[in-house]
């Protein structure tokens, strides 16, 4: 009888970090409109401040505060208008005391003022003067040049995941495309004669493809490139032939079905013949995620992933393997668990690590509770139910009612 001889996750990782070292990280220029989810390569310095000059934060007239000193609605001061500040432009003049200029939000504060009032405490006296019924300080309704970012400053650090805010910055700073990562690019294949696509007509025996579509969609959040997608029968010949050609264009080749031992389960013989450096893992001492298979070929530099084929341990496996080695190896910050209750017991498995995935909740106490979703990793809709997992390791007893666990968000 042949037993898969497994690896723990930890050891598997281990394999593909050493695997990958001598590949180095390559850098990417990119436009901001492409760059969510990228990995910043290098610090970004402002190379101008924001805000450039100082602004206004309100409709209403710019002015000298201390003219307004005492200013109420039974003592009014009167100010004379003396013209209208237009935003893109710089003010056409000053003000001196005793004036005002009507400024919109965001226009450009003028010389001489220190000061906006909004135009809800003005009343307009005649259209060259107004009268002001609130006092403001100095500085009041004002965000000066820089109060947001200073010129050389440090605003990005190198391995930070760029989200909407960053890109945001990035355009504030007059970034128009930056560097990241070169993102790795991936090609996806499922196989099995039993599958058909979401538009086929259903038949009796037949499965949707799932992995596909769910494997394309997490890569895609992880920033990759997705190179090519294909589902084919289960043929060696076939697979062979598709997982050769995508090496020379992918830095991951991600096989789902035929990672077991059944009878048309081919996809280790494939690795095998494929990697320069045979077979890294056969088998992961996870639970979902045992039919796992890991292979390097040096020439391509491309890693060779066989998944399981029931959809959800094929992205849990996914995600533990190649989203890990991502962030290890783009220097991209780490995902940050999330600490929550566990409200009932939960099994260990002799000798494998449980990813179980929790729905997360937040109790009558107000604390943060991990119920687990319990199911078959042939299901998907465990997944969709999930809001995350933990990890129990190998040779650990099983987790208790009530115990602290860190959740990672899926
Ligand atoms: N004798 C053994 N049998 C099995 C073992 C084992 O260790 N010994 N492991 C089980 C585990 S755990 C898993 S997971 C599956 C994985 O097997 P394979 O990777 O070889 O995958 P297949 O047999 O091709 O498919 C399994 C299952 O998943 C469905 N599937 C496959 N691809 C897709 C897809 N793209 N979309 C939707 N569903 C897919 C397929 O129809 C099968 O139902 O093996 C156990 N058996
Ligand atoms: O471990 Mo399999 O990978 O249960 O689904």
């Amino acid at each position: 009888m042949k037993l898969l001889q497994v690896d723990t996750v930890a050891r598997a990782r281990e394999k593909l970090k050493k695997a990958v070292q001598g590949q180095g990280v390559k850098r990417r220029r990119v436009p901001l409109e492409e760059a969510l989810g990228g990995i910043l390569a290098e610090d970004v310095y402002a190379k101008e401040p924001v805000p450039g000059f100082d602004r206004s934060t309100v409709d209403g007239y710019a002015v000298r505060s201390a003219d307004t000193a005492g200013a109420s609605d039974s003592v009014p001061v009167f100010l004379r208008i003396t013209g209208e500040i237009e935003m893109g432009r710089v003010p056409e003049h000053g003000i001196c005391p005793g004036e005002c200029m009507y400024i919109p939000t965001g226009g450009m504060i003028p010389e001489g003022a220190d000061a906006v009032v909004m135009i809800e405490y003005c009343e307009l006296f005649s259209e060259t003067e107004t009268a002001v019924c609130h006092s403001v300080p100095a500085g009041g309704n004002i965000v000066h040049a820089g109060d947001d970012v200073q010129e050389g400053e440090k605003v990005l650090t190198k391995g930070t995941r760029l989200r909407p805010q960053e890109i945001g910055l990035l355009a504030a700073v007059g970034e128009e495309s930056v560097t990241i990562v070169k993102p790795w690019s991936v090609t996806i294949i499922a196989t099995g004669d039993e599958l058909i696509t979401p538009g086929d007509r259903m038949e009796p025996g037949k499965v949707r493809n799932i992995n596909n579509y769910g494997l394309e969609a997490i890569a895609r959040q992880m920033g990759f490139d997705v190179s090519g997608c294909f589902l084919l029968k289960d043929e060696r010949g076939l697979l062979e032939e598709t997982v050769r050609s995508a090496m020379r264009q992918s830095d991951i080749v991600a096989v789902s079905g035929g990672s077991s031992k059944g009878k048309k389960d081919e996809t280790a013989s494939v690795i095998g013949t494929l990697a320069s450096e045979g077979i890294l893992t056969q088998g992961l001492a996870l639970k979902p995620g045992k039919p796992t298979i890991l292979g390097y070929d040096v020439p391509t530099g491309t890693i060779l992933l066989g998944l399981p084929g029931h959809p959800s341990a094929a992205m849990i496996v996914f995600q533990l393997l190649i989203g890990w080695l991502w962030e290890d190896i783009s220097g991209g910050k780490k995902s940050w668990p999330v600490p929550a209750e566990l409200t009932v017991n939960v099994p260990a498995a002799p000798g494998r690590a449980v990813c179980q995935t929790v729905q997360l909740l937040r109790g009558e106490d107000g604390r943060t509770k991990a119920v687990p979703v319990f199911g078959r990793s042939g299901l998907i809709s465990i997944l969709t139910k999930a809001d995350g997992y933990i990890v129990i390791p190998e040779n650990q007893e099983g987790l208790k009612k009530g115990e602290m666990v860190e959740v990672f968000l899926i």
